[in-house]
C-alpha cells in the first residue's frame, strides 16, 4: 500500500457485519515498563514457538529497530487481548491490517475464544483495502501525535489527508464528540441530570452520523449502551430494555454473537434489572413492558428519548 507498507486487500464484496477474519496470537506478552525486561521476556516466548510462528513473528513491521528489537515489533503490532488489558497479541495476518481514522472493519478481542476477531463495519468492495482504528479518537493533530508517539508512524490515511477545509469541519465534528464522551460518562452528572445525559447521548448519535456516516457502528454501540445504563441506574427498565436490544443490535455487526459482550448485552436486553447498578434510584421507574405500543417513528423516538412533549 502506497506510504504504508503491507496491507489486507478484500478479495470479494464484504458485507457489513461479517466475520472476515479471527485468529489466534502468535505471541502474547505484557506490557512491561522495563525494555530489556520486556526483551527477555518475549525472547524466551520466541523459543517456545515453531519455526514457521518464529519466521512469522520476525516477519512483522518494527517502527522501533535498535536495541531492543522483539519489543519493537510488539510495540508495532501488538493489540491489547480486550479492552484496558495490558497484556497484547501479535497475529500473522491481522498484524498486517493498516490504520484508518475512518475504518471499514473492527477488531476485537473474543475472550471466549481467545481469538482476535475482524468483522467489517461497512459494505467492502472487491480491490478495497481493510483498515482498523488504532487511535482514541479526537481531531486529526491529537490523533497523528498519538499514532506516532504509541506506533511510531505518521498517519496518511484518507482523513488525514482530506482537504483543509474539510478537515477543519472534520476536527471541529471530532472535537465535540470528545468533549460529549466525556459528558456522557461522568457518573455525578447521570445521577444529579440524567435528562442531560441522555440528551448528550442523542446528539451523539447525530454527531457520529454526521463524522462517520455509516461507519460508526462501534462507537453507535457504545452510545446506545451508555443510554441503557442512564436508564437502568434509574430504575426505567422500559427504555434501558429498548437501547439495549439497539446496543445489541451494533455489537453483532462488529463483534459477532459469540462476543461474550453481545451475549452480555443481549441478556440485559432481556433481563435489564441484572445491571449492577439497578436500583440506584428510582426516579424514572417503569417496568419493563411499559414500552408503548402503535407510535409512529417519531412518536417513538420522542418518547424513547424523554422529549419534553412526549408521552
Ligand atoms: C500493524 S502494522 C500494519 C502492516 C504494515 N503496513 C506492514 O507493512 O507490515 C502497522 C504499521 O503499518 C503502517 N501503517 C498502518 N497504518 C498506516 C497509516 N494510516 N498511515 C501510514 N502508515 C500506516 C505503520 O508503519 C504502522 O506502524
Amino acid at each position: 500500500m502506497p506510504t504504508k507498507g503491507k496491507g489486507l486487500v478484500a478479495r470479494r464484496n464484504i458485507s457489513k457485519g461479517e466475520r472476515i477474519l479471527s485468529e489466534k496470537p502468535l505471541l502474547i506478552s505484557p506490557n512491561l515498563s522495563s525494555m530489556s525486561v520486556m526483551e527477555s521476556a518475549i525472547a524466551a516466548k520466541l523459543k517456545t514457538l515453531s519455526r514457521t510462528d518464529q519466521r512469522q513473528f520476525l516477519s512483522l513491521n518494527n517502527n522501533f529497530p535498535g536495541k531492543y528489537p522483539f519489543s519493537g515489533i510488539m510495540r508495532t503490532n501488538a493489540f491489547p487481548c480486550g479492552s484496558g488489558a495490558v497484556i497484547g497479541g501479535v497475529y500473522p495476518t491481522i498484524c498486517l491490517i493498516n490504520h484508518s481514522c475512518l475504518p471499514n472493519a473492527h477488531n476485537n478481542w473474543n475472550n471466549e475464544l481467545q481469538w482476535e476477531t475482524i468483522h467489517s463495519v461497512d459494505f467492502i468492495k472487491a480491490g478495497e483495502e481493510i483498515t482498523i482504528t488504532y487511535d482514541h479518537g479526537g481531531p486529526s493533530n491529537s490523533r497523528q501525535a498519538q499514532l506516532k508517539g504509541a506506533f511510531g508512524f505518521d498517519c496518511s490515511c484518507h482523513q488525514c489527508l482530506l482537504p483543509p477545509a474539510e478537515l477543519h469541519d472534520s476536527d471541529l465534528r471530532r472535537e465535540q464528540i470528545q468533549s460529549l464522551d466525556d459528558l456522557i460518562g461522568e457518573p455525578t452528572r447521570i445521577m444529579a441530570t440524567p435528562d442531560c445525559s441522555l440528551k448528550a447521548c442523542f446528539l451523539m448519535l447525530q454527531l457520529l452520523e454526521a463524522e462517520f456516516k455509516g461507519n460508526a457502528v462501534t462507537l453507535i454501540g457504545r452510545v446506545y449502551y451508555d443510554a441503557f445504563q442512564i436508564c437502568i441506574i434509574h430504575g426505567d427498565q422500559a427504555r434501558a430494555s429498548i437501547f439495549a436490544q439497539r446496543a445489541t443490535k451494533y455489537r453483532v455487526i462488529c463483534e459477532g454473537e459469540d462476543s461474550p459482550e453481545t451475549i452480555n448485552i443481549k441478556s440485559l436486553m432481556k433481563t435489564p434489572t441484572q445491571h449492577a447498578s439497578y436500583g440506584a434510584s428510582t426516579k424514572w421507574r417503569t417496568a419493563k413492558g411499559l414500552v408503548p405500543k402503535g407510535l409512529d417513528p417519531d412518536d417513538f423516538e420522542n418518547w424513547l428519548w424523554r422529549e419534553q412533549n412526549s408521552m
